[in-house]
């Protein structure tokens, strides 16, 4: 278990991480999730004692990190997969930090078989690919079989097959019983791996949640639907209770209606629909939506994802529709 209380980083004048209170728990993956330069491996670095907070405490299983005794047997971390001495096979490698970490040798050969590396465990890691480096850092984190996790954006840059065997791993590391802490700024990615979810935006703690929570409260449906007379489509809505929101494609979003129901209303009131589908509200949008404030840098002109328009002003004088006599 992993607990920070009141856990702040300052910088100078920069709040990297403020205040931060949550508890990583065992037997699940919790992702941490926040937008490039929320303070996620400031975060990291400070549970892993590589850097000292300002203010507040972490405790890995009751402990700070420098009280544990021979600390890669209670927590391993994959931070930067480059930090490997190029110099060195990947089995020397690993036998440097299992010597000096108190840690039985034959454990190198299980590690090695257990991400793939035997084979390659005499060459030196230099000649490795991302995916090699990242194989061997995760080695290096399982080496002391830690009951605690930690993987800074795992996935980054790696091809689908290695993604998919990370997400794989995180996962059965969990059913063990392992407290498993990863970091991406993907919620796509957390969405597929991790059962809890917490997010950070700005340093600050923006949500502490079950992934199927958040699920269920972000996952916005409504029916996109398309016409050559928005206006007369839109009054028919609005006469009915309904207030649809225009895209930026003059499409319209329609909540709480059934596709059926919208396009009884169009055939009795003869407007032409050129789409009518049901829709789902991605995560990415949800998350974007919760982070938009503490985002560093927005690339200009551009419309928050999932922002749709109301049509402007003048566009439409609204007014009860009047249905279209038919001709016997
Ligand atoms: N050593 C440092 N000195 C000054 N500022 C720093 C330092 N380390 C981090 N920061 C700042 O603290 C903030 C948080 O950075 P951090 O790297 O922890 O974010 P992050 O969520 O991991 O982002 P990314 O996904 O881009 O790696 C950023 O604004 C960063 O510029």
């Amino acid at each position: 278990m992993i607990e920070l209380r009141g856990l702040t980083k300052r910088y100078g004048d920069k709040t990297a991480v403020d205040n931060l209170t949550f508890t990583v728990r065992p037997g699940m993956v919790t992702g941490f999730l926040g937008p490039n330069g929320a303070g996620k491996s400031t975060t990291m670095r400070m549970m892993l004692g590589l850097d000292s907070p300002t203010s507040g405490d972490v405790h890995i299983d009751g402990k700070r990190y420098d009280q544990l005794r021979d600390p890669l047997n209670h927590i391993g971390a994959l931070l930067e997969a480059k930090a490997v001495h190029g110099g060195r096979s990947a089995y020397n490698h690993l036998l440097c930090m299992a010597q000096a970490n108190n840690i039985p040798k034959k454990r190198i050969n299980s590690v090695l078989d257990l991400v793939g590396l035997s084979d390659v465990a005499k060459k030196r890691p230099k000649g490795f690919s991302l995916g090699m480096g990242q194989r061997l850092g995760i080695a290096a984190a399982l080496l002391g079989n830690p009951k605690i996790l930690m993987f800074d954006e795992p996935v980054n840059g790696l091809d689908p097959e290695g993604i998919h065997w990370i997400r794989n791993l995180m996962k059965h590391l969990a059913s063990e019983g392992r407290t498993v802490f990863v970091s991406s700024h993907l919620m796509s990615e957390m969405a597929l791996t991790a059962e809890h979810l917490v997010v950070i935006g700005r340093g600050k703690l923006l949500a502490d949640t079950s992934m199927a929570d958040f699920i269920a409260k972000n996952s916005r449906t409504f029916v996109r639907v398309r016409t050559p007379q928005p206006e007369r489509m839109r009054d028919v809505l609005t006469h009915h209770g309904v207030v649809p929101v225009f895209e930026q494609d003059g499409a319209m979003q329609v909540e709480g209606v059934e596709p059926a129901r919208i396009g009884e209303m169009a055939a009795y009131y003869q407007v032409v629909l050129h789409e009518l589908s049901p829709q789902k509200a991605s995560l990415e949008e949800a998350f974007m939506r919760l982070t938009a404030e503490s985002v560093e840098y927005h690339a200009q002109h551009q419309a928050a994802p999932g922002q749709a328009q109301q049509p402007s002003r003048g566009q439409d004088q609204g007014g009860k529709p009047k249905p279209v006599r038919r001709k016997r």
